[in-house]
């Protein structure tokens, strides 16, 4: 493999780290996104939206597995089409799929760093970086623990482990909660917003309490369409009494799927 020099992984400003127009992607045969725009910048982002809405076959798009089938998209200024080269922006992307395929026998340390050579790190920055990821989702003392001897939540925090070990500028996190106990939502609450002060974090969730808690924006899709995007303080003014929902975010986030509104609020 050919070594990587600093100024290739070096950050690139671009005024969106993620800009789609018309976006068309297929999950199968069935368009799944079907003309979606979207602008995100740097912060926290979460994308909501009801089951089969698109958001998993979106993060797959975002993260350059799935090729759109029309519209445009760009991520980190390089535009995702089937052209392009897209191993640099690849390199400054982190993806936690919603269901991701690992070998049992490997160890966390281990898991991590492969991951890590597939992202073309230097290599003499893997071992640092790796314990560093590994420490920041809370799995220090099962490092050279086997994969098969963890538990499911352990194995989504190794899954954000292997995401975020090349400091991406574009972080897709899909269902990162799932499996957490309360106390490791909290934490990765707070992992979040600290990941999110320099990258560009989209993280799918259906808890739309932990979007308020660690999000800077809310991104509202329906029928692989955005519904709406604000703040989660604008989201919580969107809903009343009439409106189901056991928190002012909740009530938000119910009556714009009831009222369908294409509404862009910043
Ligand atoms: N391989 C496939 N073949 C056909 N249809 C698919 C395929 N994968 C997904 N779909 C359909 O595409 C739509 C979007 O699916 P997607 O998984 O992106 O939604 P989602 O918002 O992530 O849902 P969830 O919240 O349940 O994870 C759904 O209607 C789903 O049934």
């Amino acid at each position: 493999m050919r070594a990587v020099s600093t100024a290739e992984t070096a950050p690139t400003i671009h005024p969106w780290a993620i800009h789609a127009e018309a976006l068309k992607v297929r999950a199968g045969r069935h368009l799944a996104v079907d003309g979606l725009d979207l602008s995100l910048a740097t912060g926290v982002h979460g994308l909501l939206g009801r089951n089969g809405a698109g958001k998993t076959t979106l993060m797959r798009a975002l993260a350059t597995v799935l090729k759109p089938a029309g519209g445009r998209l760009t991520v980190l200024g390089s535009s995702v089409d089937g052209r392009a080269d897209l191993r640099q922006a690849r390199r400054s992307l982190g993806y936690l799929p919603q269901h991701f395929g690992y070998y049992p026998r490997f160890t966390l340390r281990e898991f991590v760093s492969y991951l890590a050579w597939l992202k073309e790190m230097p290599k003499r920055d893997i071992p640092a970086a790796t314990q560093r990821a590994i420490d920041r989702v809370g799995l220090t003392a099962k490092a050279d623990a086997r994969l098969r001897t963890l538990s499911g939540g352990m194995l989504r925090r190794a899954g954000v482990a292997q995401a975020i070990v090349n400091d991406p500028q574009v972080l897709l996190l899909d269902e990162p909660t799932v499996g957490l106990d309360p106390e490791q939502r909290l934490d990765l609450r707070e992992l979040l917003r600290d990941l999110g002060t320099d990258a560009c974090v989209l993280v799918s969730t259906h808890l739309v309490e932990d979007v308020v808690a660690a999000c800077t924006e809310v991104v509202l899709i329906n029928e692989g369409r955005l519904v709406w995007q604000g703040t989660p303080t604008a989201l919580a003014a969107q809903g009343d009494e009439r409106h189901p929902g056991d928190s002012p975010a909740e009530r938000g986030y119910s009556a714009l799927l009831r009222g369908h509104h294409a509404e862009v609020v910043r």
